[in-house]
């Protein structure tokens, strides 16, 4: 059974719901207002005055249990709305992840000129309706953004010149790719692909959404995604729909899920491409074989390519926020497809970082300074990924059946390299002793308590692939670049591994509670 909970903040003014900053859609909505903007690219958004910020008070928490589905019972995905108040390090200027002041503006995924072409029918101006009054509820509700993000003029006219430049096609690793070429799928061809949503043909349940396999009438065969969130409001589901059409739309990389359309009659349906062995969490983990260490080493390496992509070669940066074992599908040749792009967000180049809330995200997985802070940026990924890693190690769950996090588990026998008792012993040490290290050696700094000491996934591949010098030397480089991060976050100095591990285990028992 999957719980997904709410965290309120005691004692903090509490934000009514229409009041909440959500995660969203307002790319959508300037893509859809394009059309009128384009002439005049001028046109500024009203916003209103930046609130008063709250005094900090000692975060009592009350939980509240929202849903219960049918899901991995052991990492439960945690929605924690705590009002995030002020700008942490707003204080602080420079180059460092945690230098810059940090509120964000909406997330902005785009509806692309297919999208706008296809949405002829009244369901869809529905849609574009509901994303509209979402839109201006939203601006009147996003503190402003401070001299770090000025909303010029010339800003917008910058981000009208990156949509299209979107729309023209992908640029990766230097060689432009040709528009993706997805498509609306209406309902009768959705239904007749997947026998009518038929129970057989139920290949996964997630939180928010049911897939089917099904067959296409030219015989190929796919994902259907169809959103379910039956706890939200119609509005906010479109939203989150658009949010992730909009990310993964753009998304081309052999180690990403594909998108190949969408539906919106008698339903929010993705139409992905099918992945014959589903994902990395039911081969790992529900399987009575053992997976081999050569596949585990290739699906990490895969999920590090994927990453790199999203963080450092996309035309945007885009922070995934729920890298997991479901999340990660396997290819008929168990390539790794980075899945799931509902919780992801935008983060414009000039931000060190964003702010979010509710807290979203899977327990077991989330960095300490975002379930603590709300502060995402790559390093929330670079986290995951470490946890991710630490699995495939040890075919062991980011939370067990008793509710222990890895993390907790793992982190004393990296620090004294104690593969035997990390390895699973389910490989029967039928390992590459070389990858088994750079996994282990990669997954202790990928879980550091201080995302200034972690990796970008840049390096993560090269850590993996066993480039740029031995793991030392590595080592002492990390450490030197990391330091310097460490003196523009004074108030992180005084954060040891103590401090974290206290603190996990706190939200460990508030989750899990
Ligand atoms: N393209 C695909 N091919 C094969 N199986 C898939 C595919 N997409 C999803 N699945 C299966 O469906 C499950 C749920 O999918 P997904 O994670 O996208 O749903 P979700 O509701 O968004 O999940 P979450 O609870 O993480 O939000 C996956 O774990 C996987 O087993």
């Amino acid at each position: 059974m999957k719980v997904v909970w709410v965290l309120t903040r005691l004692g903090v003014k509490s934000f009514g719901k229409s009041e909440k900053i959500q995660d969203a859609l307002t790319m959508s909505v300037e893509e859809i207002n394009r059309g009128e903007t384009e002439e005049n690219p001028e046109i500024e958004t009203e916003q209103e005055p930046e609130p008063e910020p709250e005094p900090e008070q000692e975060p009592n928490v009350a939980i509240k249990k929202l849903e219960l589905s049918d899901d991995d019972d052991t990492s439960p995905r945690g929605v924690l709305e705590i009002p995030v108040l002020g700008t942490p390090d707003s204080d602080h200027s420079g180059s460092s992840s945690f230098s810059s002041s940090c509120v964000s503006p909406p997330q902005k995924p785009t509806v692309t000129p297919q999208l706008r072409e296809s949405h002829s029918g009244s369901h869809w101006k529905s849609v574009i309706e509901a994303l509209k009054k979402k839109s201006r509820r939203r601006f009147s509700t996003i503190p402003s953004l401070g001299s770090s993000y000025d909303v010029s003029k010339k800003n917008l006219k910058w981000k009208l010149a990156r949509i299209r430049c979107a729309e023209e096609g992908i640029d990766y690793e230097g060689v432009s790719m040709p528009k993706p070429s997805w498509r609306n799928f209406d309902y009768a061809e959705l239904s007749a692909a997947t026998d009518n949503f038929s129970p057989e043909n139920l290949i996964g349940k997630g939180g928010h959404a049911e897939v089917y396999k099904g067959c296409l009438s030219d015989g190929q065969v796919v994902a259907v995604k169809r959103i379910t969130k039956k706890e939200k409001k119609d509005e906010d589901r479109i939203s989150d729909f658009l949010s992730e059409l909009g990310i993964i739309a753009h998304i081309n990389h052999p180690n990403a899920a594909r998108l190949l359309g969408f539906g919106i009659d008698g339903g929010l349906h993705l139409v992905l491409q099918f992945s014959p062995h589903g994902s990395l969490s039911s081969l790992l983990f529900g399987s009575s074989e053992c997976l081999e260490w050569k596949i585990r080493f290739k699906v990490a390496a895969g999920v590090a390519e994927g990453l790199q992509y999203l963080h450092h070669k996309c035309h945007r940066r885009i922070i995934h926020r729920d890298i997991k074992a479901s999340n990660i599908l396997l290819t008929q040749d168990y390539d790794a497809q980075i899945s799931d792009f509902g919780l992801a967000k935008w983060l414009p180049e000039k931000w060190a970082h964003h702010v979010v809330f509710p807290i979203e995200g899977t327990f077991g997985y989330l960095a300490p300074e975002y379930f603590m802070h709300g502060i995402v940026d790559e390093k929330t990924d670079v986290f995951a990924f470490g946890v991710l890693l630490l699995e495939l190690i040890t075919g062991r769950r980011a939370v067990d059946s008793s509710r222990q996090s890895l993390v907790i588990w793992a982190k004393p026998l990296l620090d004294t390299s104690s593969v035997k008792e990390l390895a699973d012993p389910r490989l029967e040490h039928a390992y590459d002793p070389g990858e088994m290290r750079r996994a282990m050696y990669t997954a202790s700094v990928c879980i550091h308590h201080l995302p200034g000491m972690r990796p970008q996934m840049n390096r993560v591949v090269q850590l993996l692939k066993a480039e740029g010098g031995p793991l030392e030397q590595n080592q002492k480089s990390l450490s030197t670049a990391s330091r310097s991060l460490l003196f523009n976050a004074c108030d992180l100095e005084d954060y040891t591994c103590s401090n974290y591990l206290n603190d996990l285990n706190r939200h460990r028992q508030l989750v899990m509670e």
